[in-house]
């Protein structure tokens, strides 16, 4: 499928709205470009550090993004994809297989960490069950991080701020269609690091969106994306932790049930469940189809700790698709 010059509608016009044209119908794997840094996680509950982990949007994407790519068993390439991220000298996870396999820029400032406090209270669906704090940041990422040629599809991952508003617009120059997590666009963060959100209305990001073919939001950060107006721009969809998620176009929306799962550490759900949902297009599937498929690997993260580890099984017919200690 050749590559578009400039970037193209994403959505078709008419029949299946929800429809992107990233399918590779049988032909070769198509290259996809995936901006956000990987960083630093602890996990603290009841003051304690319960755990260290590789984080950053970046690896858990890669890490489904890998895992979706049709292979044949004995072919060990890794999907076509390239990631641009950036850690310190201190990045202490080089070794791990997304770093290993897509190694991010050095710098002199340090990995950005986040410190994530879980509540000790049972969190509903869509309250927030960790408070986030970044304790380091690294250097942001900048236009002329990415490389100078086409990819077919592109996804805005930042999670403390790194994918700079003229980076995301190169981002959409040179990707037939990109989607973004809203993490990457409406973060701030107060004095001590603490997240919060600013509304996107209110970002330089705001004018992109009608460039941009898919916004992901978790349902916390959906009131700072405002999905009435974003849903005339791109589709929209919304992330419900344990209830699925829905998704929102001009005109419809439809909601998509979600896998069961027993959850051990929600981090990385949304980051599985957009890279999931990306793979599912890259599939052919439609959007609805697409975001069950990020349904499954949103469950599948939250069934472990840190970055999952899938069975190649997990993802042939027939296989019991829920979630187990
Ligand atoms: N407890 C759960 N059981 C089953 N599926 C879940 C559960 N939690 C999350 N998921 C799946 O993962 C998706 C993303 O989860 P969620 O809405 O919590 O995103 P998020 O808040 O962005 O996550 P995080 O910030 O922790 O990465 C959900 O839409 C759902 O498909
Ligand atoms: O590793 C995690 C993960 O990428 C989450 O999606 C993000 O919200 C956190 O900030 C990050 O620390």
């Amino acid at each position: 499928m050749p590559l578009a010059a400039e970037p193209v509608e994403a959505l078709e016009e008419g029949g299946n709205q929800q429809q992107l044209l990233l399918a590779t119908k049988g032909g070769p794997a198509l290259e996809g470009l995936v901006v956000g840094s990987y960083c630093h996680d602890v996990l603290i509950r009841g003051g304690r550090v319960v755990g260290e982990t590789l984080g950053g949007a970046a690896a858990f994407v890669s890490n489904v993004l890998d895992a979706a790519s049709p292979r044949e068993e004995e072919e060990q390439e890794a999907a076509p994809f390239v990631v641009v991220s950036k850690v310190g000298r201190d990045f202490a996870y080089a070794s791990a297989p997304a770093p290993a396999r897509r190694p991010p820029l050095l710098c002199a400032s340090p990995t950005t960490s986040f410190h994530a406090q879980f509540s000790e209270a049972a969190a509903s669906a869509h309250a927030p069950d960790r408070e986030l704090r970044r304790v380091r940041a690294c250097d942001p990422i900048y236009p002329a991080d990415l490389p100078d040629r086409r990819f077919a599809y592109g996804l805005a991952v930042g999670v403390a701020g790194e994918v700079l508003p003229e980076t995301l617009e190169r981002m959409i120059r040179l990707c037939r269609a990109v989607l973004v997590d809203a993490q990457a666009l409406i973060r701030a963060f107060d004095a001590d690091g603490a997240v919060c959100h600013v509304s996107l209305e209110d970002t330089p990001y705001a004018r992109l969106l009608p460039r941009v073919a898919f916004l992901k939001a978790s349902s916390e950060e959906a009131p700072y994306v405002g999905v009435e107006t974003a849903r005339r721009r791109c589709c929209v969809i919304v992330t419900e932790g344990r209830d699925g998620c829905r998704l929102f176009w001009d005109g419809g929306e439809a909601r998509v049930a979600p896998f069961p799962a027993v959850q051990v550490d929600p981090t990385g759900a949304g980051d599985s469940f957009l890279a999931g949902f990306a793979a599912g297009l890259l599939w052919g599937l439609p959007a609805t189809d697409a975001a069950l498929l990020g349904n499954f690997f949103g469950a599948a993260a939250v069934s472990q700790v840190g970055v999952p580890t899938f069975h190649p099984k997990m993802l042939q017919p027939g296989n019991d698709t829920k979630f187990h200690q």
